[in-house]
């Protein structure tokens, strides 16, 4: 395609982003579909262009002013993800010059907002967690992240898919912290490689392959995955499982449930029972209190610690929006905690970086329940098994629970507690 007609769909595709009515990923998907003839490397660069556009947002929307033309299309031009001479073919005499204002500017001498592209909001919990590493993390959520795969534990060794991927010139090392993590040098076309297509991996952030491990679900036990969604975390847990037992996947949205139908098939787990819930009070959860080993909420949350992949999150969450999931994560971790048998575990996990979605939740829980359940600082779990670097945990004792930050951990932001039922 030529640079302009290039320019032309990022400019169409920010567009329709910036509404913010959907999420991003599904407008750049059913612009893919709609427009079948763009090939992976036009997709690759519309892509990014608009990621680019979204992280740098506050960035590019005081530089924007200056240029002439429709806005979408002046943001295109800053965030353009592509070679200097390419975009430089799609440009007029004056956006070439007005582009090398902008690039003139002095990063440095801009005011915070332009720099950290954060919602005020936001910045403050970030500031009161981290000080002057509040920099870092900003920096850090303005870069995409990179791609990291979970190897099937039930069929494959990772040294082994390792040697595969190596073998169809892919690189990979393991990830630091997860057994079964491998992290990508690139971003290469997966599903077509025969590894993929027999379940020997899934693409995951090593973070997420964390919070399964904390679970520590064992061969035979009956597991509950309460907000499984497409079943990241289900397909984790069923491998460490050997596929023996029984393991639920519940969920409230029937939709998400179908997108891990196909995944199951190609893992060769036979454990997996995926059901869709009406809510987190549903009959089927009563029928099985009290019955089961293990569960894990991985709860619905603002998403804040994936902004490197979903960077329109900071621009359609809202301190309302996480205020009324606040309850809903205390009203689900509650329901669920009723299906643990005496002795059982139970791990409390969110993809958020703020303290009232982690916390916070996971304090009034062992405030309100001291009777009925024990907290096990996730520092100990860790030590079992085996994964043994420091500075994962955070909270009392410094040990209490799991607290990754992308530019720490190079993970996702998580947070995880866990308990025993006395
Ligand atoms: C963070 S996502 C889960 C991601 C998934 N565990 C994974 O690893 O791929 C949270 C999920 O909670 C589900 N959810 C929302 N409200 C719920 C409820 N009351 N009970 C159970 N699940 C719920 C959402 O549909 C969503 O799929």
């Amino acid at each position: 395609m030529h640079p302009k007609a290039i320019l032309g769909a990022c400019s169409e595709l920010l567009q329709d982003v910036l509404t913010f009515e959907h999420p991003a990923d599904a407008v750049v998907s059913r612009y893919f579909r709609e427009h079948r003839s763009l090939g992976p490397r036009e997709r690759g660069t519309l892509a990014e262009t608009v990621y680019a556009v979204l992280r740098r947002k506050l960035l590019f929307d005081h530089l924007a002013p200056s240029g002439s033309g429709p806005k979408a299309r002046r943001l295109a031009i800053l965030g353009f993800q592509g070679p200097r001479d390419f975009l430089l073919a799609a440009l007029d005499e004056p956006e070439k010059r007005w582009l090398a204002q902008c690039d003139a500017v002095d990063r440095q001498a801009l005011l915070e907002r332009h720099r950290h592209n954060l919602p005020e909001w936001l910045v403050e919990p970030l500031k009161a967690q981290l000080g002057a590493e509040f920099w870092a993390l900003a920096e850090c959520f303005n870069e995409p992240a990179p791609l990291d795969l979970r190897v099937n534990a039930f069929t494959d060794k990772r040294e082994d898919v390792q040697a595969e991927l190596r073998r169809a010139g892919i690189a990979a090392v393991a990830t630091p912290y997860s057994p079964w993590g491998l992290r990508l040098a690139d971003k290469p076309a997966l599903t077509r490689l025969e590894a993929f297509t027999r379940g020997a991996f899934e693409v995951q952030d090593e973070g997420s392959q964390l919070l399964a491990l904390l679970l520590e679900a064992r061969r035979g036990e009956m597991v509950v995955d309460f907000c499984a969604g497409a079943g990241g975390k289900t397909l984790a847990l069923g491998a460490v499982m050997r596929s023996t037992g029984r393991l639920y996947a519940f969920d409230t949205s029937a939709h998400r449930l179908e997108a891990l139908k196909p995944r199951l098939a190609r893992s060769k787990l036979s454990n997996v029972h995926p059901a869709a819930i009406a809510h987190e009070r549903d009959e089927r959860i009563k029928r099985l209190a009290g019955k089961i080993d293990r569960v894990i909420v991985d709860a619905p949350c603002s998403g804040l610690g994936t902004l490197r992949r979903n960077p329109d999150l900071k621009w359609r969450q809202s301190p309302q929006a996480v205020a009324e999931m606040t309850v809903k994560q205390a009203a689900i971790l509650r329901s669920a905690a009723r299906l643990l048998k005496s002795g059982g575990r139970l791990v409390y996990a969110t993809c958020s970086v703020l303290p009232a979605e982690n916390e916070d939740i996971a304090a009034a829980f062992t405030a309100e329940l001291a009777e009925t359940f024990r907290p096990l600082p996730v520092a100990d779990i860790l030590q079992h098994v085996k994964v043994t670097q420091p500075g994962l945990t955070a909270g009392p004792d410094g040990g209490a629970y799991l607290r990754l930050w992308p530019h720490r951990h190079q993970t996702d932001g998580f947070f995880a507690a866990a308990w025993e039922r006395r």
